[in-house]
């Protein structure tokens, strides 16, 4: 068991009074290492169902189970010691009924000791929003672009940008908002709607492909670090890890061609005598 109280560790009560403040910070992140290196410059973690794609090579969110996200929410947990953590429920896991939804985010937050759960969808998700948070489990709403859809969609394209597609937009927003969600990520939302949402709504939006006004801005960690393959057009490369992963593999690889490798430091002497 893992859950015990975290003097220190950002809370979601702490990221909701953020609201216009300075920018919150956050980055996806599915394991202990890569949590133990981003936790100190960020305000909150995702761990997000993103994770099939990235780290498992599936098309879509779609096949991630809420065992998978379990078993990485409880390795991000171990790996950091400041920021919030906020689990991703996946497809399937919340969308049947507001107690599926309870049932399915109390064992997330037991199993992982995370402080908070994400899921998508507006207006039609705001009765289960309502009922978790008033038992006790801090939800972050999600806007725009919602990757579980993909099948009804057709494709992952950004929304809104066409202004009469706006007002179910702003509307599932409002409605998230109301329902008692402490943040809202909008997804590849078309400009100005992203600044036009983040105005309306009384709680932080935390932009993906949005505005750059929104209260906070993620990103997908591999894709910032330029380790994914392919990435959406709303990302910045800040590194290029691909190309360090491919000259150190290069370089181990032919030292170990050469017999350079291991070298007498890298191997055990026998004991004297
Ligand atoms: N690695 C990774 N990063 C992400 O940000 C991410 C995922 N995976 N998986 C789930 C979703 C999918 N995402 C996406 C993917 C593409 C666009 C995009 O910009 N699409 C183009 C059209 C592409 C097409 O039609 O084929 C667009 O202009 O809208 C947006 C969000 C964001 N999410
Ligand atoms: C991109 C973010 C918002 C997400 O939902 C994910 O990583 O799954
Ligand atoms: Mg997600």
């Amino acid at each position: 068991m893992s859950i015990q109280t975290q003097p220190g560790r950002v809370t979601a009560p702490q990221i909701r009074a953020r609201k216009g403040g300075e920018p919150i910070v956050s980055l996806t992140s599915y394991h202990a290492h890569t949590a133990r290196i981003i936790d100190p410059f960020v305000d909150f973690i995702l761990v997000g169902d993103s994770l099939g794609m990235v780290m498992h090579g599936l098309e879509t969110t779609i096949p991630v189970t809420l065992d998978m996200m379990i078993l990485q929410g409880h390795a991000v947990m171990r790996g950091s010691s400041h920021a919030l953590i906020v689990v991703d429920m996946p497809f399937g896991s919340y969308e049947e009924s507001r107690e599926q939804a309870f049932r399915n985010a109390a064992r997330v937050m037991k199993e992982t000791g995370c402080g908070a759960v994400k899921l998508e969808g507006g207006e039609r998700m705001a009765d289960t929003i309502r009922f978790l948070t008033e038992r006790g489990v801090p939800v972050m709403g999600h806007v725009g672009l919602t990757p579980q859809s993909i099948m009804a969609l057709g494709s992952f394209k950004a929304q809104g940008r066409e202004e009469k597609d706006w007002g179910p937009i702003e509307r599932d927003a409002r409605a998230v908002a109301d329902a008692g969600a402490f943040a809202i990520v909008l997804e590849a939302v078309a400009e100005p709607l992203g600044a036009r949402i983040t105005r309306e709504v009384a709680v932080p939006t935390i932009g993906i492909g949005a505005s750059p006004a929104c209260d906070g801005q993620i990103l997908v960690l591999e894709d910032m670090l330029g380790l994914s393959e392919r990435v959406p057009k709303f990302v910045r490369k800040f590194g290029s890890l691909a190309d360090h992963i491919r000259e150190a593999v290069a370089a181990y690889a032919g030292e170990v061609r050469a017999r350079s490798f291991p070298a007498p430091e890298n191997t055990y002497a026998m004991k004297k005598g």
